[in-house]
């Protein structure tokens, strides 16, 4: 007997809830699986699902539940800045505070640079590349470069800027070497380097722990060692007006703040808190 879609999603809403995942990732699989839009689903409720299709999202559907396969992993995108990106194992899957931060930096790049020169912006850990990418899109001024340590999550992030049609530099490497060694200064350093402090690794959702790369979540004992690595390595990069945002995790926007300011004794500094009211981005402007 063939079910309607109808039947389908309230089944895995239900039993999605009943093993406390997010209802909405029904709409997302059955979305996937259909390949068509959210609105299209909604308007084809009554429709008959073909049997094949059924039995492969109620698969994914379980592998979320049992196996806590995350849900973008099962899909294999997820939308950043209003845009798909490509994720797998191998890189961190975008998360929406981190849109924030780009938000963050388009803003505060108009009130320092005023005018229509190119401006040269570094994105240090970039992983899928949805930073580098969404600010090279988002504004044609930016010569964009994107660092990551690992050359698989680099793959990722390039096959992402050939479909959205991004022009970005992608260099393999630790942190601002790249950039040292070539004697290299920029306008704008942003990251969201890994800060989770690693006592808490262990207590981390298994959809977090089980399948993003400890390399973008592990930030050392407290946390804040990329901070610290970023405070020694930063003054050999950055023009004498310059940018520095970062993504920091809630709590730590006071403590990062402090390591900028020690390096820096003239920026201006801010914590900024998000929607949520977490501190969670920091910004550093010089010579303003
Ligand atoms: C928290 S993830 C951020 C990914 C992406 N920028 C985002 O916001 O979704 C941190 C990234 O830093 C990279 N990374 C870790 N250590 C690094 C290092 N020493 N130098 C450069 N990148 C590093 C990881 O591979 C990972 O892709």
């Amino acid at each position: 007997m063939s079910h309607k879609i109808y039947e389908v999603l309230t089944w895995a809403s239900s039993f999605l809830k009943q093993h406390g995942k997010e209802e909405r990732a029904a709409e997302l699989l059955l979305c996937h699986h259909l390949q068509i839009t959210r609105a299209q689903l909604f308007a084809r409720l009554r429709d008959p699902i073909d049997e094949n299709v059924h039995q492969s999202f109620e698969a994914d559907v379980r592998k979320h539940v049992y196996e806590h396969v995350p849900v973008q992993h099962l899909i294999g995108l997820e939308q950043f800045y209003g845009r798909p990106f490509l994720v797998n194992r191998n890189v961190l899957i975008p998360r929406p505070e981190t849109e924030e931060l780009v938000e963050g930096v388009l803003t505060r790049i108009t009130q320092l640079f005023p005018g229509n020169k190119t401006i040269d912006v570094v994105d240090v850990g970039t992983g899928s590349g949805a930073i580098a990418i969404t600010l090279a899109l988002e504004n044609e001024s930016l010569r964009v470069a994107a660092i990551d340590i690992a050359p698989e999550a680099l793959e990722v992030a390039k096959r992402n800027a050939e479909r959205l049609g991004a022009d970005v530099a992608f260099i393999c490497g630790d942190l601002l070497q790249p950039l040292i060694e070539a004697n290299r200064k920029v306008d704008v350093v942003v990251s969201n380097p890994p800060y989770i402090p690693e006592n808490e690794i262990a207590s981390l959702s298994p959809v977090v722990k089980d399948y993003e790369p400890l390399r973008a979540l592990s930030g050392g004992k407290d946390g804040l060692d990329f901070y610290r690595r970023f405070a020694r390595e930063l003054p050999f990069v950055l023009k004498e007006r310059a940018l520095v945002a970062f993504e920091v995790g809630a709590g730590q926007g006071e403590a990062v703040a402090a390591i900028l300011r020690q390096t820096f004794p003239q920026a201006e500094v801010e914590v900024v808190f998000d929607i949520n009211g977490k501190d969670r981005m920091v910004y550093a402007s010089l010579g303003k």
